[in-house]
């Protein structure tokens, strides 16, 4: 599996700006994953393809969908089985290793009981380069010191913004996000 190839095909699927955006994961992941004792390797792949049906319209992610095993409660907010549907060609098309798929899958959502792998992909997604909001400097810091810790910094922000605007929640990232404050304050104890 050349990373290369790999490279390609996400940019076929995908506009330039969020091209750049996937470059800037694959840049965190790969140095989160140096920082935590994560292979590299691994952590740019399943960085380089989280996204790769980010932009596919709503049609063509339920048509997919329909032959795809889904986590149960994805189908309920279809913004969210891009991830789901990158794992699972990521997969068929490069082989990838269960956890590499599982980080893909569970990239935006999370879920309780993520493999250190997992956590990376979540919050490179949300700390790198390119992200901009106001927050993301201390969740950039908190990265470095305890990944739990910035994980459940980064679920409370989203949840958050899911409630003020009114969106559904899916009920897998409040679960992800209790058990890392648990984990947290057992830590801090
Ligand atoms: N835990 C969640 N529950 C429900 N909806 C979510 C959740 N996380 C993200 N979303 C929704 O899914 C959309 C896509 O999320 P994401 O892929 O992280 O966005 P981005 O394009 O910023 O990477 C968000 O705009 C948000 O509306």
């Amino acid at each position: 599996m050349k990373e290369e190839e790999i490279r390609e095909r996400v940019r076929q699927e995908l506009s330039p700006a969020r091209f750049a955006h996937v470059e800037g994961v694959v840049q965190t992941a790969a140095q989160l994953a140096e920082r935590y004792g994560v292979d590299p390797a691994r952590a740019r792949t399943a960085a380089w393809l989280h996204d790769l049906a980010r932009e596919w319209s709503v049609e063509r992610l339920k048509h997919a969908a329909e032959n795809i095993e889904i986590p149960s409660g994805f189908g309920l907010i279809p913004a969210l089985l891009h991830g789901p549907i990158a794992a699972s060609f990521a997969v068929e098309w490069y082989g990838v290793d269960e956890d590499v798929a599982n980080a893909i899958r569970f990239h935006t959502t999370g879920r309780v009981g993520m493999s250190t792998l997992e956590k990376i992909i979540c919050l490179a997604d949300a700390i790198e380069p390119g992200r901009a909001y106001p927050g993301v400097e201390e969740l950039r810091a908190a990265a470095q010191k305890s990944l739990d810790l910035a994980l459940l910094k980064s679920f409370d922000a989203t949840l958050r913004y899911l409630i003020d605007r009114q969106q559904p929640i899916f009920t897998l990232t409040v679960m992800a996000r209790n058990e890392f404050l648990e984990k947290t304050r057992e830590e801090a104890e």
